[in-house]
């Protein structure tokens, strides 16, 4: 049982404004007529709704041809919602909608039992029991709306027409409405066409879209049919704005010529804002910059250096504000793993931490007899090595070595880990290595051993493995001044 359209044609005064249209709306459905401005939605609803003549083609009912019905059977088979204004008078909203009864009163327009019992479902059908004895001259926009589809719904239609009910509501409203008209066609197994103008919201609770394009082509089927067809992009896509088919809604269009990766559960928002700001959002590969999110906050990760981000508008000034970077984001996938340890502490507070420096030392000197300086030595040789042999694991990519987390074990050894696979990758990345060991950790390191044992910092320096410090001393002639470390 269904609203058939066969061959259909509509116009003003025989000329055509669409030809053509097949279609159909099952009833139990809620089927969206979708279109760009001036395409023909209202003068097709209006010619299904009779209020003009169609110009050639079929128009069905459950089997009945429509177009041969006399004007009061037909208001038995169907109600009409239009978009025009109304100026009902001193109505309240009970007597608007009991002239929805007239179809199925006869002559005297009186109201029976039954017709009340009507009127009051169709009322609180839409939710407007509270509003019944109310004069319809004071209602707003919405309320309004509501009490026409109640007046249309008192018709008991098997098919309703709605041209853009929602025009005038605020947005819970249009959603409220929109699942109200899915629940009727379904409870009440009435066949809704509606149309609309909420793309969006439409495609998401449309059973069926009946879509005209810009060439007056009518094109159906469900929702995603249309979407994966790429028919609501060829129709609505413009200049500014593209249909993300995967998304299911409308995106800005940017001349993105930056990639950033986003990282955490708030990724989706922020690819918005990034949109906004010109930045393309990448998915796998490599990046420009990255976005993570933590605990209390974001982490800007770009050119070499991580930023805390405080919150969204940080994120936001932070991505406006970034230069074309010389180095960028590696793929995650090309960031040889770091799993010395499951869990720990970021790798760089070990350096603030002189207690926790003193023990792993002392028991360093203890396990293999040595002096306090040599077990200073021995231990800062064992972090070092690793975190070097960690920093040249991959080829042309630089983990993220500033944030290596670690724990100390019992045989005072560091373990390490990078909980979240991350790194640089540039065309040349000795400045960058070097930077990141020597800035972020030997410089710390070493400062943090002199403080808390007898060691030289000249004899820390010179205890870096060997091919460190020739990438160290390269290309400058004093080892560490071009990565700005000072030994003494
Ligand atoms: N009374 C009329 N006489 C002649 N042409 C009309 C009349 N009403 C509308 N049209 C024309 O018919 C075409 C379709 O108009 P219609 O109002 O059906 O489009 P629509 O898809 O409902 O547009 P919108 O989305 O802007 O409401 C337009 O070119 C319009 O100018």
């Amino acid at each position: 049982m269904s609203l058939r359209l066969r061959g259909l044609a509509v116009g003003y005064r025989g000329k055509p404004v669409l030809t053509g249209l097949d279609a159909e709306a099952r009833r139990g459905e809620l089927t969206v007529l979708l279109g760009p401005n001036g395409t023909g939605k209202s003068t097709l609803l209006r010619t299904l709704a009779g209020l003009q003549p169609a110009l050639g083609g079929t128009v069905h009912l459950d089997g009945t041809d429509l177009t041969g019905l006399p004007h009061a059977e037909r208001a038995r088979r169907m109600a009409v919602v239009l978009t025009d204004r109304v100026s009902p008078g001193q109505l309240t909203v009970r007597e608007l909608v009991g002239f929805g009864r007239h179809p199925h009163t006869g002559f005297s327009g009186a109201l029976g039992g039954h017709d009340h019992e009507v009127v009051a479902w169709a009322i609180d059908a839409v939710a407007a029991t509270h509003l019944a004895e109310r004069d319809v001259s004071e209602l707003s926009d919405g309320e309004l709306q509501r009490v026409l589809t109640a007046r249309a719904l008192a018709q008991e239609p098997g098919l309703l027409l709605l041209d853009e009910p929602s025009a005038f509501l605020d947005a819970p409203s249009r959603v409220a409405l929109t699942g109200l008209l899915r629940r009727l066609a379904s409870e009440r197994d009435l066949a809704v066409v509606v149309s609309t103008h909420e793309l969006e919201l439409a495609l998401r609770v449309a059973d069926a879209v009946w879509l005209l394009d810009r060439d007056g082509v009518l094109h159906t089927g469900p929702p995603e049919q249309l979407a994966l067809d790429g028919l609501i992009s060829a129709t609505f896509d413009t200049d500014e704005l593209r249909f993300d088919r995967d998304a299911g809604t409308f995106v800005l269009r940017s001349e993105a010529t930056r990639t950033c990766r986003v990282l955490g559960p708030d990724a989706a928002v922020l690819r918005r804002a990034l949109t906004r700001a010109g930045w393309a959002a990448a998915q796998d590969g490599a990046a420009d910059a990255e976005i993570r999110q933590t605990g209390d906050g974001y982490l800007g990760l770009a050119d070499g250096t991580t930023t805390a981000l405080p919150d969204v508008s940080a994120v936001i000034s932070w991505v406006r504000t970034r230069p074309e970077p010389a180095v960028r984001r590696a793929d995650p996938a090309a960031v040889a793993g770091v799993t010395d340890s499951g869990e720990g502490r970021p790798l760089r507070s070990l350096y603030a931490d002189h207690e926790a420096i003193a023990e792993a030392v002392r028991l360093t000197g203890q396990r293999h007899g040595l002096t306090a300086e040599r077990a200073a030595l021995r231990w800062q040789t064992s972090l070092v090595t690793r975190l070097w042999s960690i920093a040249v694991a991959a080829d042309g990519v630089v983990p993220d070595l500033d944030l290596l987390h670690y724990r100390l074990d019992d045989d005072a050894e560091v373990r390490l880990s990078l909980p979240e696979p991350g790194g640089w990758t540039a065309q040349d990345v000795t400045p960058l290595l070097t930077r990141l060991v020597a800035v972020e950790h030997l410089r710390p390191l070493h400062a943090a051993l002199c403080e808390v044992v007898p060691v030289a910092e000249e004899l820390l320096w010179d205890n870096v493995p060997a091919d460190l410090t020739d990438r160290l001393d390269v290309p400058g002639p004093e080892r560490g001044d071009r990565v700005g470390v000072h030994v003494p």
